[in-house]
């Protein structure tokens, strides 16, 4: 098939970026409204939150209802830490493309999500992201695939597996910390991952681009998640999310984690915590790397808004939804630059 040909042929991003090329025609927006160059340098940091301090619950609503994310620094893992697992990131990116490729997303001609690549092309008029990624499953440990995980450098696997450990155990208190806030049983959201929920870690690089303007590093989007973890890039920004109708800059302290909601947690609460639309541009000098954990229910469980915040004042706003049911509806309008969370609406 034509579009497999096309896949097979199509250069990571890195590699053209390094050969200094003008980013190909199947990159470029198509619409001048949307170009990134119009967000406002200026805008104050993402709220923080401090986990377990008395006015916690009051930070974290605060937070949700006005940016749908915040930023932890006390979050359970050291600054030289974090800079560890920035380095594995960077030092794998770094390795030639042909020992990366022994990871490649595709394997017999086959697009797999796990793996090194990018977003599965999946139309003719789909446009592409200007980014490269190493997506793996890490939890439940039955999930990793190993195959896919690199040996290079050699403390990648073992920074990885600290990393999982430490993020559950922060999503955890962070996912009762949000439950505390509306007055609710700390485990109401919790139970709702059922006994296997998933996290899945994207390690992200996003090149240079001679054309910023004209390129999206990740197309404006929510996560279909019901929590992210961000690590962003340490020095150099990218990151924008959708506030009060304009594209404002994410900036975070050096070494904290951004919390982020996605698609199931606006539906478990109801609607009361937004999954912000965010976006990540790029700059004509400098690459730019982040670490994301995704983390979803089971994708077998139906989730739906906590009986407790559904009453006369606040009516059902959403549908039940298994998580695997949801990722059907919101891969193919993901890649299309569409959100999905307004079909499961009531
Ligand atoms: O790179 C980032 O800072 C965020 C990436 C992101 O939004 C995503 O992978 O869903
Ligand atoms: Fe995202």
């Amino acid at each position: 098939m034509v579009m497999s040909e096309q896949v097979r042929k199509m250069m990571m991003v890195q590699e053209m970026a390094e050969r200094g090329e003008y980013p190909p025609s199947r990159y470029i927006l198509k619409d001048a409204h949307q170009s990134p160059a119009d967000a406002p340098p200026q805008a104050p940091p993402v709220p923080i939150v401090h986990l377990g301090h008395p006015d916690e619950d009051q930070q974290i609503k605060s937070a949700l209802q006005s940016w749908g994310m915040f930023q932890v620094i006390d979050c359970g893992m050291t600054a030289s830490f974090l800079d560890e697992l920035r380095d594995v990131t960077k030092a794998f990116f770094d390795l030639p493309m042909e020992e990366k490729q022994k990871y490649s997303t595709f394997k017999s001609g086959k697009f797999h999500y796990q793996g090194y690549g990018n977003d599965e092309v999946a139309t003719d008029d789909q446009i592409l992201d200007w980014t490269d990624r190493l997506y793996l499953t890490v939890q439940p440990e039955d999930m990793k695939n190993l195959e896919l995980w690199p040996e290079n450098p050699s403390s990648f696997r073992d920074v990885l597996n600290e990393f999982t450990t430490k993020t559950r155990e922060m999503l955890d208190s962070v996912l009762k910390a949000m439950a505390k806030s509306l007055q609710l049983n700390e485990d109401c959201f919790i139970s709702q991952f059922g006994d296997r929920p998933v996290l899945d870690a994207r390690f992200n690089n996003y090149p240079c681009c001679q054309r910023p303007d004209l390129v999206n590093g990740v197309k404006p989007h929510s996560d279909s998640s019901a929590l992210t973890i961000i690590l962003p890039d340490k020095d150099v920004e990218g990151l924008q999310v959708m506030k009060d109708g304009v594209w404002v800059n994410v900036t975070t302290s050096p070494h904290a984690l951004i919390v982020n909601m996605g698609d199931q947690m606006e539906i478990m609460s109801n609607g009361i915590f937004k999954s912000p639309v965010h976006r990540v541009v790029t700059n004509t000098d400098k690459d730019r790397i982040s670490v994301a954990m995704f983390y979803t229910p089971e994708g077998e469980v139906e989730i739906g808004p906590a009986d407790a915040l559904v009453n006369d004042m606040r009516p059902r706003m959403y549908k039940n939804v298994k998580l695997k049911d949801y990722l059907e509806i919101f891969w193919p309008r993901f890649l299309q630059g569409k959100m999905s969370i307004d079909l499961v609406k009531v």
